[in-house]
């Protein structure tokens, strides 16, 4: 990780929403699958998407295997060789759209941007999406947390196993664990890494609601703290949280950890669980969301971008105010 931040010129921009971005080129995603369901029916979108976000300028592209599991492949009646296959084709798209990319720079052939801007060439990193448990359950309980007593560590590590060994062979440079709501399942992804002996490195990002605590009340520093004892872990960060949140979070888990921090926080609107939407009105516009790049870049984040419902215009203005930054 050290590595490649250098390469990128010290700070990493991760890229923006892929679920949400999926959505606005009318892409229905109201499925248990969630941005899974396009793996199926509109790969091409997914890798498009992909694109937009790496000449906005992102260094890391997030594979959209978020809420796609063997299990959920199965429940939709799909054979245990088919649902594997698609798990490792979310990476594959995201690695082609890579391929596109790198070609078009060797070239020098880019579609010039809406507004513009010609992108420039930058080192890019395929990372594997692991969405929690309570992701796969699609019931809201990735922002609670709360899982109830039943759900025990080996549950969640049984839950997680074989997609995680999946995604470690499937040619992607990390595993992103993203929206990690609670301390037992941070426990259970450490311990899987190191019982498969899992070779690619992984970060692990959480969400929070409060700016002090995770999603499920557990403390944020004792959630870092488990991802700093994890040696295949070499980033440790937030996403999918409120950008006014984030400042006090990068702060408490600088306190815990000397590995890079990553945050990628949502555009700041509220997700109704019930209704299964976002609701508008509640974010931050883009240019207010970008005014605070600068101070998480000083709070001591080296690896910034955007979860739902940003775009790759926010990613775009990320990337030139970190770039005008460290010039
Ligand atoms: N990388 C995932 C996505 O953008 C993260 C979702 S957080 C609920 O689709
Ligand atoms: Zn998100």
């Amino acid at each position: 990780m050290e590595d490649f931040l250098k390469q990128c010129g010290g700070y990493a921009v991760i890229d923006g929403g892929l679920a949400t971005e999926l959505e606005s080129h009318g892409a229905d995603l109201n499925d248990p699958l969630w941005s899974a369901k396009c793996l199926l029916s509109s790969p091409h979108l997914i890798r498009r998407v992909h694109l937009d976000y790496l000449e906005a300028g992102a260094n890391v592209i997030i594979s959209a295997s978020y809420q796609a599991t063997p299990q959920g492949f199965e429940a939709k009646g799909m054979s245990r060789e088919e649902g594997e296959a698609l798990l490792k084709r979310s990476v594959e798209i995201a690695c082609e759209a890579r391929n596109i990319y790198n070609d078009r720079a060797a070239k020098g052939s880019w579609d010039v941007t809406k507004d513009g801007n010609v992108p420039e060439h930058h080192p890019v990193f395929v990372a594997a999406s692991v969405g929690s448990y309570g992701a796969y359950l699609a019931d809201g309980s990735e922002y609670s947390g709360i899982y109830g007593d039943k759900v025990t560590l080996k549950t969640l590590k049984d839950f997680h196993r074989r997609r995680v060994q999946l995604l470690a062979e499937s040619g992607a440079d990390l595993i992103a664990f993203e929206t990690t709501p609670n301390k037992l399942e941070a426990k259970a992804y450490a311990e899987l890494l190191e019982e498969e002996n899992i070779k690619i490195p992984a970060w692990f990002s959480f969400n929070s609601k409060d700016g002090t605590n995770v999603v499920s009340g557990d403390s944020i520093a004792e959630c870092a703290s488990i991802a700093d004892s994890c040696k295949q872990v070499v980033a440790i960060g937030i996403n999918c949280t409120p950008p006014r949140f984030i400042h006090g979070l990068i702060q408490s888990i600088k306190k815990v950890t000397t590995k890079p921090i990553l945050v990628y926080p949502n555009s700041g609107e509220m997700y109704d669980a019930e209704r299964k939407e976002w609701v508008p009105t509640t974010g931050v516009a883009d240019e207010d969301f970008v005014s605070y790049v600068s101070k998480w870049r000083d709070a001591g984040a080296s690896l910034i971008g955007g979860c739902c419902r940003t775009t790759p215009k926010t990613i775009r203005a990320i990337s030139k105010t970190l770039k005008k930054e460290s010039a």
